[in-house]
């Protein structure tokens, strides 16, 4: 069977985005692997599929699969391409579209210039973003490591994100930390872990190392997160320029339980494809 596929970026964060409303494809945890294999498949950090929605008040629902196959709960980078996408393939004519996820519905906005502006919803500091029970009130957590203790602050934004402030991007330990904090009871679901240096209250440079897909160029609901931990902490402005290394996010939260996390960046298409399944 041959099915069509759109190759897309986020500031790098790459995606496999494939229509299952015109077309019948049945995604499973091996295919996306396969299709995620950068030897011998098309190679990306995330597959995307776009179905119809399963509520009256969304335009579509969008699942989201790491390259190892596990399906998550919200990609922003990911977000962002897809709004793209249904337009790309005239599957909506809308400006304003509203799609479920697995970690809840969020409705995005296309603006004139062709970035997308995305209202990612709450940030969540509960202990609901870390498996282990905490103290509700602390904003940090640390961990006894083989290297020492390292803290960080838990936000969830549908998925889970430890970040970590660092003096120096440049020099922090992510590929050494990152998967051991993936690694550690406290993360029965492993954990997105972001790497965080406050450049000014209205700028941080971010790196993230990924549930699923090990460090990436860009990770939208890591800087989201980046920013409501910084913000939380009292080390961060309303609005933020987030610099990841593939690029730059615009990112705003007013702070408090009511306020949702904004987003706005670029989403590239690469290239048209197909498959033989
Ligand atoms: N690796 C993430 C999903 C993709 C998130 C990232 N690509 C983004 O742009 O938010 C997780 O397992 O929760």
């Amino acid at each position: 069977m041959t099915v069509k596929f759109t190759k897309m970026h986020g500031l790098g964060n790459d995606f496999v985005v494939i229509d299952a409303v015109t077309q019948r494809v049945r995604m499973s945890p091996e295919l996306a692997r396969q299709l995620a294999d950068r030897h011998f498949g098309v190679g990306c950090d995330q597959v995307l599929v776009v179905e119809p929605p399963h509520s009256p008040e969304t335009d579509f629902c969008y699942r989201i699969f790491n390259a190892d196959g596990s399906e998550v709960e919200q990609c922003g980078n990911g977000a962002r391409c897809f709004a793209r996408f249904v337009r790309d393939h005239g599957l909506t004519m809308k400006r304003r579209i509203s799609v479920e996820t697995k970690g809840g519905a969020i409705t995005l906005r296309v603006e004139p210039d062709g970035q997308v502006t995305v209202n990612m919803g709450r940030p969540r500091f509960e202990p609901t973003a870390l498996p282990f029970q905490a103290d509700r009130a602390r904003k940090r957590y640390t961990l006894e490591l083989e290297d020492g203790p390292v803290s960080f602050a838990a936000v969830s934004m549908g998925n889970p994100h430890a970040v970590i402030r660092v003096d120096s991007v440049d020099s922090a330990p992510v590929a050494r930390l990152g998967p051991a904090l993936q690694a550690h009871p406290a993360f029965p679901k492993s954990v997105n872990v972001g790497f965080m240096e406050v450049v000014r209250r209205d700028h941080i440079r971010l790196r993230v190392f990924e549930r699923g897909a090990g460090e990436t160029l860009a990770c939208g609901t890591g800087a989201c997160a980046a920013v409501a931990a910084g913000r939380q902490l009292g080390w961060l402005a309303e609005r933020v320029r987030v610099d990841l290394p593939g690029g730059r996010l615009s990112i705003r939260w007013q702070g408090g339980r009511k306020h949702p996390v904004w987003m706005t960046g670029p989403a590239t298409r690469v290239f048209e494809g197909q498959l033989e399944l």
